[in-house]
């Protein structure tokens, strides 16, 4: 359906209390004839860091239609947080404005328009609309991907079974009957990865995440459906190899999302000079085993922990700072280069994991009631690709693959289960069985939990998919019925530092231990340590001063502005080190195992290119460890060259790459 286009008008600030109702300058917003205006207020208080602790005078990025309602968690002043006026006159903005407040002043404010872009529909079947309710559903999308080749050659019968109709059904035809099921949104098969970001209610999430809210965007359907070609794009890494521009093309729904989130912190901080600090993680769960993503030498499986606070999370998840976008791209490029992938009947390129991406976004703010106060908001965006569901029979899985496939089954089964306790009001207050698979304690607070929820459901719309894609299509049916509670999550500022010094000091021993590890081998290229002092020197760097001197308090009692800063910047630093530390204790081992096989093994480094024309961007450097003598290559690893950071990908098939490419590194091998 098409849609008007909508000029969006930004006010920047506005006194926060009414003053004199006489006399005001009033604002005229202009028309014209095709457009609809809105009207954002983004600034609800004077200044960012006003915002208390889950206690928004207003919450922002909100529109109504022609009326203004105070919010409901207001409860000094009502609410100013949009207007939206759908005429075609000029009109006064004082008509739209909730009695409460009329005659109120608004002068001063600062307006200034803005991209006809951001805070547009976020479905395409409904206005917009950030405001949080106490009780949140999931929101859930269906994509229908096209039919691939052996669908379209299948001899039985290349037909489809999947209809959609209008912006939010979707028809199962087949059978007896057709069953009609109606979504927040519904992408057919047409449909391209830009609509699916704009019209899925991602911006939602990014925005809310900003504000605080633990937000979950997940990809559910079976093998081969659609869903890391939708969150990523198509073949997951590969798209960063095929594609430049991560705005554009064929990019996912997640590296749109990061473009767009770094786009909202960007014009936030402009405005209110407040910075953001953004945190990663990124880990897969493999056989009921969670791995780490970013560092995958590190050989302990990594445990599920529950806590009153923070609900489940994975214990000792490596978590680094990132300051641009190019950073946070990078690692999750390689995480997907690390997660487990296989290929089978029914997907070239099989997802064999849970993979989750979680970008935690953090904001200094001062008390409300009490300007002493010092907290810390922490939202989250996490990006779930779930491994697909699989019926052996199709996919013709053995042995390690079976293994695999049974333990995806099981966890999916959980969460089906968790889906179908959770959307059924008689059963959503007894017990729902999360603890029964890592995925579903991990996915605890997105699903009936604290958290705001967006589902993909990816189904293929072919007969041969049929019963898949009906059970899919029942699961995401019910899962529009989950209510979340959401909430905003913050922390005292103390209580940030605190934790942030315990796992700086736990970087430090452990960049101490490898140093020491390391110290031990007997090749002169790899840092020797030197003495304790040697410790953080790169840190040293960009941080000039010891734990202690995180503690610096101002004239107030308060801790210092650049506090959190500071050990913030002083954890990525020795993070960065510890992932330098860990890759280098990895080429060591290799070479070192090599040589006990009775294996010289020599590493070369070269530039590899998938297409002679790529971009310098698209480039990728491959690490491959070589036995001269044998002419193999024992292991392959490759890493994109515009990284700015260097990270390990875990270990590839020795036997990838072009035979020419094999051929000249078994050369340059030989020469060494
Ligand atoms: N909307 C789409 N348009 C074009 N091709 C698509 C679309 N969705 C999926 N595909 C293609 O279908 C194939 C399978 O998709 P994908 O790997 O994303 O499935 P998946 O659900 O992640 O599978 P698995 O669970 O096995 O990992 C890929 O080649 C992908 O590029």
């Amino acid at each position: 359906m098409p849609k008007l286009p909508i000029t969006t008008y930004t006010i920047g600030s506005y006194p926060m209390y009414p003053t004199s109702t006489s006399n005001t300058p009033r604002i005229e917003i202009p028309a014209n004839n095709n457009s609809n205006i809105k009207i954002i207020i983004t600034e609800a208080t004077p200044s960012e860091s006003d915002i208390p602790h889950g206690k928004h005078v207003c919450e922002t990025n909100h529109t109504y239609n022609g009326r203004i309602t105070p919010s409901k968690s207001s409860n000094a002043l009502p609410a100013i947080e949009a207007v939206e006026i759908p005429s075609s006159n000029t009109r006064n903005i004082y008509r739209n404005i909730h009695p409460d407040l009329t005659n109120s002043t608004i002068s001063n404010w600062n307006m200034t328009e803005r991209s006809l872009l951001t805070c547009d529909s976020i479905y395409r079947n409904e206005a917009t609309d950030f405001i949080v309710p106490e009780k949140d559903r999931i929101r859930v999308i269906v994509r229908v991907r096209p039919l691939n080749d052996r669908e379209l050659e299948n001899p039985k019968d290349p037909s489809t079974v999947l209809r959609c109709e209008g912006e939010n059904s979707i028809i199962a035809e087949g059978g007896q009957h057709n069953r009609r099921f109606t979504f927040d949104s519904v992408f057919d098969e047409a449909s391209t990865q830009e609509e699916v970001f704009q019209y899925s209610g991602i911006k939602r999430l990014v925005d809310l995440a900003i504000e605080g809210y633990v937000a979950t965007c997940f990809a559910y359907g079976q093998t081969g459906s659609g869903k890391t070609h939708t969150m990523v794009g198509p073949g997951g890494a590969a798209i960063f190899r095929m594609d430049t521009n991560y705005r554009t093309n064929n990019f996912g729904i997640a590296p749109r999302a990061i473009s767009y989130l770094f786009d909202r912190l960007r014009e936030k901080t402009e405005r209110t000079n407040s910075p953001y600090y953004i945190r990663v993680a990124y880990c897969e769960i493999y056989n009921e085993q969670i791995r780490d993503l970013i560092r995958p030498e590190n050989p302990d499986p990594l445990q599920v922990r529950g806590s009153i606070e923070d609900g489940f999370f994975v214990e000792n998840l490596y978590q680094t700072y990132i300051e641009t976008i190019d950073e946070l791209l990078t690692i999750l490029e390689e995480g997907e280069l690390n997660r487990a992938m296989a290929s089978h009947q029914l997907n070239d390129m099989s997802s064999r994991s849970h993979a989750m991406l979680s970008i935690q976004i953090e904001q200094d703010l001062q008390g409300y009631d009490d300007p002493q106060e010092q907290m810390t908001r922490q939202g989250k965006l996490t990006f779930v690709d779930l491994a697909g569901s699989e019926k052996v029979k199709a996919s013709h899985s053995k042995g390690k693959q079976l293994v695999e496939t049974n333990n995806i089954n099981k966890s999916l089964l959980t969460l089906g289960t968790c889906i179908s306790a959770l959307s059924d009001p008689r059963m959503r207050n007894g017990h729902v069985p999360y603890r029964e698979s890592k995925l579903t304690r991990l996915l605890a607070d997105s699903l009936g939990g604290h958290g705001i929820t967006l589902m993909l459901a990816c189904v293929s719309p072919s007969i041969l998919c049929e019963n898949e894609s009906l059970s899919t299509l029942r699961y995401a049916n019910r899962a529009k019925n989950i209510e979340n509670a959401p909430l905003i999550k913050t922390d005292s500022k103390e209580n940030v530092i605190n934790r942030l010094k315990l796992e700086v000091r736990k970087l430090k021993d452990e960049n101490l231990e490898l140093r020491h590890k390391l110290g031990g081998q007997t090749n002169n290229n790899l840092p020797k340590l030197k003495n304790r002092n040697d410790l953080g020197s790169q840190a040293s760097l960009r941080s000039s001063g010891s734990i202690e001197a995180y503690e610096r308090q101002d004239t107030h009692g308060r801790l210092n502005g650049a506090t959190t800063q500071k050990i913030r910047s002083h954890h990525e630093t020795l993070a960065r080190e510890n992932e330098k530390l860990t890759r280098q204790l990895y080429q060591r081992d290799r070479q070192q195992q090599g040589q006990s096989n009775g294996k010289r093994v020599v590493v070369v480094e070269d530039e590899d290119r998938i297409h002679r024309t790529s971009p310098p961007s698209n480039r990728h450097v491959v690490r491959a460890y070589v036995d001269p003598a044998d002419d193999e290559i024992l292991e392959y690893v490759r890493r994109p060259s515009y990284a700015s950071r260097y990270r390990t990908v875990r270990n590839r098939n020795p036997h990838e790459g072009s035979p020419e490419r094999r051929t000249t590194i078994i050369r340059r091998a030989r020469e060494q």
